[in-house]
């Protein structure tokens, strides 16, 4: 039979979208979703769809060219409201489930997020940021931003964000909008940034997360605080010792279960836990203290953007444990984590849930998952009956035509006989007996996991005749505590050699031909690449993207930069910079030969674009090897999985370029 599928290719990705943000009916008969796709003038959309769980259709409940996000029924489930761009700038609007008229609620000067109805459904609690001295002033006054100012006084250090642009004068607050009157109250104030967690049951109490230090610079906790919402004294539930997030009531409003890591001296090797606090005792426990597992999604691909809102922690009914997603060995899956400590694993598999939404009297649930495969649909689990049944097939008639490669497992043995696991992805059309160049990828973070989920570039290295290979070293979440924290302080050490055992592992198969090898990465798999090629030549090309080659500059350039180091490198430049310039590839610009394609965004403020600067000057000068540099005007470091679409798409051509011409 004549195989008439094609390979994928970058220009697919306009194509390709997903859903997420699962949101249940109060009466759990229908879901709620966004979906998120490119228009024709290849911009992102992002839309709320409803799903009926009864007769299965599915409706758009908004539409045009805008990004929809958020969406969340009310207590009754007779409104929805969501965060829309269409009028500007994200704000809160709100929608009749019975009518199809949008009411616009906020009008921050500065956009809104993360809505939260209140137990009595008239009101919603959101952030927002704010300038110092600006208010969100109730009703509909049009406010606007003030044009770029003439010059700037930096008088922080958390000054800047990859994410937020320049936050100089700006914090998130955490405001509530009574949606019959539009009447605002700004419940948080001050330089400090606010998040909404959840409201108590009985609607007297906002469960907010805050950094409110003496010195935000310098001591990163954030702590769990209760605010009364009319007024009054705070209550401080944790003790400035770890960063908490996302605290949720349980239903008798007696405890509040968050996610969070003790500040030891690791703030990012540093698997999140589940925390309980008894509120009436006034005590705060750590459940899950004996499970050497991640409490979060850690998995990375590259066509959902990172940080979708996620449930956290969901309470059951009885108030005897919680459902969290968690990250394990490449895979991320529901679990139950009871009171007393004890786990459950309730929904697993060799897959990436990415969110999810609980009915507790049916004892069901709707979650957004991704694999290998497939880069993310809804589907229904019944955990009565353990069936799981496919509500969207987002991409289908797109995948009908085009032949992907399913990854293999592997494990292999790493640096210091630890077991290392990854993956191999065969070239398209692979015939047994022709060999194959081969293509090792690197994860960013470097705490994040490659795993059971859609990677475009994969793919379309694999349509283009690669072995693609991508596993996850020591400092990779999903395999414990320890092994996290490997990598910290010994970068390029066996960080290094686990990759390198992963190279030697897959060129003992006959259809790889090992003098036909490329290396890539990201960020933290950026410094490696730089790394990789500082060693030798083993590599025929390689292409680093947002990378790091200098920790001496990086320190006082990257919005993370002054404390990054102090835990990943433990080293700064002020008391050692000997580390810092031992652990910096620029240091090994004498050995690299390799010829290297440089990719980088220019807006990039997590790995500032000084770095590939400093890179491409110093090979051009020493002039021994083939160099290319591309900027990426206005992208910042997310660009390969949520920026530009145009932008991503050439990213995914260079390198396919870059591997065909030199590999
Ligand atoms: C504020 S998040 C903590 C830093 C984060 N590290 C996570 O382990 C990070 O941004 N590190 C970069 C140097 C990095 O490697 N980023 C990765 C993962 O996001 C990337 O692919 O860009």
């Amino acid at each position: 039979m004549t195989d008439t599928k094609r390979g994928i290719t970058a220009e697919d990705l306009y194509q390709i979208c997903y859903p997420s943000e699962p949101q249940l009916s109060p009466d759990g008969t229908k879901a709620v979703f966004v979906e998120t796709k490119m228009d024709e003038l290849r911009q992102y959309q992002s839309h709320i769809y409803l799903y009926s769980l009864e007769d299965n259709s599915k409706t758009a409940l908004t539409s045009g060219p805008f990004r929809d996000s958020f969406p969340r029924w009310s207590p009754d489930g007779s409104k929805l409201c969501f965060v829309s761009n269409r009028s500007g700038k994200a704000q809160l609007w709100h929608l009749d489930v019975n009518e199809t008229e949008f009411k616009q609620i906020t009008n921050g000067p500065n956009g809104i997020s993360s809505p939260v109805w209140s137990p009595d459904g008239r009101s919603i609690a959101f952030a927002a940021f704010l300038r110092t001295g600006q208010t969100l002033t109730e009703g509909t006054e049009e406010l606007t931003e003030e044009a770029t100012p003439k010059s700037i006084t930096v008088d922080k250090m958390k000054y800047k964000s990859d994410d937020s642009g320049f936050v100089y004068e700006k914090n998130k607050q955490v405001a509530v909008v009574n949606i019959e009157t539009g009447s605002v109250t700004q419940l948080t104030e001050g330089t400090y940034d606010h998040a909404v967690g959840s409201w108590s049951p009985d609607g007297k109490w906002l469960a907010i997360t805050a950094n409110r230090s003496v010195n935000p610079d310098i001591q990163h906790e954030i702590d769990i605080y209760l605010v009364p919402v009319e007024g009054g004294e705070w209550k401080k539930i944790t003790n400035s010792d770890g960063t908490y997030a996302m605290p949720t009531f349980s239903k008798d409003g007696k405890k509040l279960a968050f996610i969070g890591s003790v500040a030891d001296q690791h703030l990012y090797a540093t698997m999140k836990k589940i925390w309980v606090a008894e509120l009436d005792a006034g005590t705060v426990q750590c459940l899950t203290a004996d499970w050497d597992v991640h409490v979060g999604d850690a998995t990375i691909g590259d066509v959902r953007s990172p940080g979708h809102p996620n449930p956290g922690a969901v309470w059951t009914t009885d108030g005897q444990g919680m459902y969290v997603i968690a990250s394990e060995k490449g895979s991320s899956g529901i679990y139950l984590v009871h009171l007393d400590g004890s786990v459950t694993k309730v929904v697993g598999g060799e897959r990436n849930v990415y969110g999810f939404t609980f009915d507790n009297e049916k004892n069901s649930l709707v979650m957004a998952v991704s694999d290998s495969l497939t880069p993310g649909d809804l589907f229904h689990v019944d955990l009565n009956t353990e069936t799981e049944k496919r509500l969207t097939d987002v991409n289908g008639e797109l995948f009908q035509e085009i032949r992907l490669s399913t990854p293999e497992e592997i494990w292999y043995e790493g640096a210091e006989g630890w077991n290392i696991q990854g993956w191999i992805l065969k070239p398209v059309g692979f015939q047994e007996g022709n060999t194959y160049p081969a293509i090792l990828q690197i994860h960013g973070g470097p705490h994040s996991m490659y795993g059971h989920t859609f990677f475009h570039e994969f793919q379309l290295l694999a349509a283009q005749g690669y072995v693609v290979v991508y596993t996850n070293p020591r400092g990779s979440y999903g395999y414990g505590e320890r092994f996290v924290q490997a990598c910290c302080g010994d970068y390029g050490g066996n960080d290094y050699k686990d990759l390198m055992h992963a190279v030697d592992y897959v060129c003992q198969f006959d259809y790889v031909d090992e003098t036909r090898l490329g290396v890539a990465g990201g960020s933290y798999g950026g410094f490696m690449t730089n790394w990789i090629i500082g060693q030798g030549n083993r590599f025929k090309a390689a292409v680093t993207d947002r990378s790091i080659c200098n920790w001496i500059s990086f320190y006082g350039v990257s919005d993370i930069g002054y404390y990054f180091s102090a835990e990943e490198i433990q080293a700064n430049p002020f008391e050692n910079p000997e580390k810092m310039w031992h652990h910096s590839p620029l240091r090994l610009v004498a050995n690299m030969e390799t010829p290297l394609l440089i990719m980088h965004g220019e807006r990039d403020y997590r790995c500032p674009i000084e770095q590939a600067e400093q890179l491409y000057m110093t090979l051009r000068h020493r002039g021994k090897a083939p160099v290319s540099f591309i900027r990426f005007p206005g992208a910042n470091h997310e660009m390969s999985r949520s920026g530009d679409p145009e932008q991503r798409v050439l990213r995914l051509q260079y390198t396919v370029d870059w591997f065909n011409q030199y590999v």
